[in-house]
């Protein structure tokens, strides 16, 4: 297989276990550094790597990145980079979380998007000294901790949403579709027909229960190969993660280890007038990371449904 790896599929998962003689959930700490070295921090040098395993029994790795010349705001976390490489692999639920070092507050309420985020059990490899008081050892001798230890009354997606409301890593549809369905406008090439739906299906996986302004972002690199994202919102609202970061984890994981002036091109697919507006934040990073890539806005809709909400 060419390029780094972000997802090992159950089977190899299993295998790679066997081989060491470790069960699949004590693989996940040995996996910490290769995660760690998947990290883009050009800033700090400090590279954090986060290692999950789904209820598929799939493993995920993710770590963080940086962009210099931007607000650190628009960095990714690696815990958020996790998250986000398995909502783009269609995973339904995250059980354990091994990362290289304690994860921040953000973090910490970002995992609440995720049902039952309380039962979510983590191992943090920087603190095997540590005495934490409600540390559960599990037969296999390894210490993972719920996510409850680590954030006690939680504010989460309880104290807003109703509990039919999809959660992050559930399937959402947003059905949302272009104001006139047919022609891209005048003087947008037709290079963007894809990309603007490729967006538009990212933006109907957004979750962004919170404001009702879902959107969508799709990459394009020079070889014509699309990348996209989709916006995720938290319940606390500043760890929210755009659609850029988004889909620039898709680029991190799908392009080989390629540079940001390998993208040519992106689309962003929000609502008019969105009270959550991603336009400008996103030309922002873009335009640092890759000054020639041509970035355009679609403008869509909630198509009327007895369920839709309006945030026009
Ligand atoms: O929970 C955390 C805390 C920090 N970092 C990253 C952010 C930044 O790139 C670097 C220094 O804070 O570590 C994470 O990935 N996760
Ligand atoms: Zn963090």
């Amino acid at each position: 297989m060419d390029g780094p790896i972000f997802v090992i599929e159950a089977s190899e998962a299993e295998s790679m276990a066997k081989q060491s003689g470790l069960t699949v959930l004590q693989l996940l700490p040995t996996l910490v550094k290769s995660a760690q070295a998947l990290a883009r921090t050009p800033i700090s040098n400090y590279q954090v790597g986060a290692v999950g395993l789904g209820s598929s029994g799939r493993i995920f790795l993710g770590g963080n990145v940086e962009f210099p010349g931007l607000p650190l705001y628009h960095s990714i976390h690696a815990e958020q980079f996790l998250i986000t490489n398995l909502t783009l692999n269609a995973e339904p639920s995250l059980k354990y979380v091994a990362v290289s070092a304690a994860p921040c507050g953000h973090c910490r309420q970002f995992f609440q998007e995720i049902r039952h985020a309380p039962d979510i059990h983590l191992l943090i490899t920087s603190d095997s000294n540590s005495n934490h008081n409600c540390k559960n050892n599990l037969a296999n001798g390894e210490q993972f901790e719920p996510m409850s230890c680590l954030l006690p009354h939680r504010f989460g997606p309880d104290d807003l949403l109703g509990e039919d409301v999809p959660l992050l890593l559930e399937p959402h549809h947003n059905n949302l579709s272009f104001l006139s369905d047919a022609k891209l406008p005048n003087g947008v090439s037709a290079a963007f027909e894809d990309l603007r739906n490729e967006a538009l299906e990212a933006a109907n996986k957004s979750h962004a229960p919170y404001t009702n302004c879902p959107s969508g972002l799709a990459l394009m690199d020079g070889e014509g190969k699309v990348f996209s994202g989709s916006y995720m919102e938290s319940a606390a609202y500043n760890p929210s993660m755009g659609p850029v970061q988004a889909a620039l984890v898709a680029y991190v994981m799908g392009g080989r280890g390629g540079g940001y002036d390998r993208i040519v091109a992106a689309a962003l697919v929000e609502k008019q007038g969105a009270q959550a507006r991603q336009e400008e934040t996103a030309r922002l990073l873009l335009n640092e990371i890759s000054p020639k890539c041509e970035f355009k806005v679609f403008h869509c809709v909630s198509s009327p449904s007895p369920s839709s909400n309006n945030c026009n």
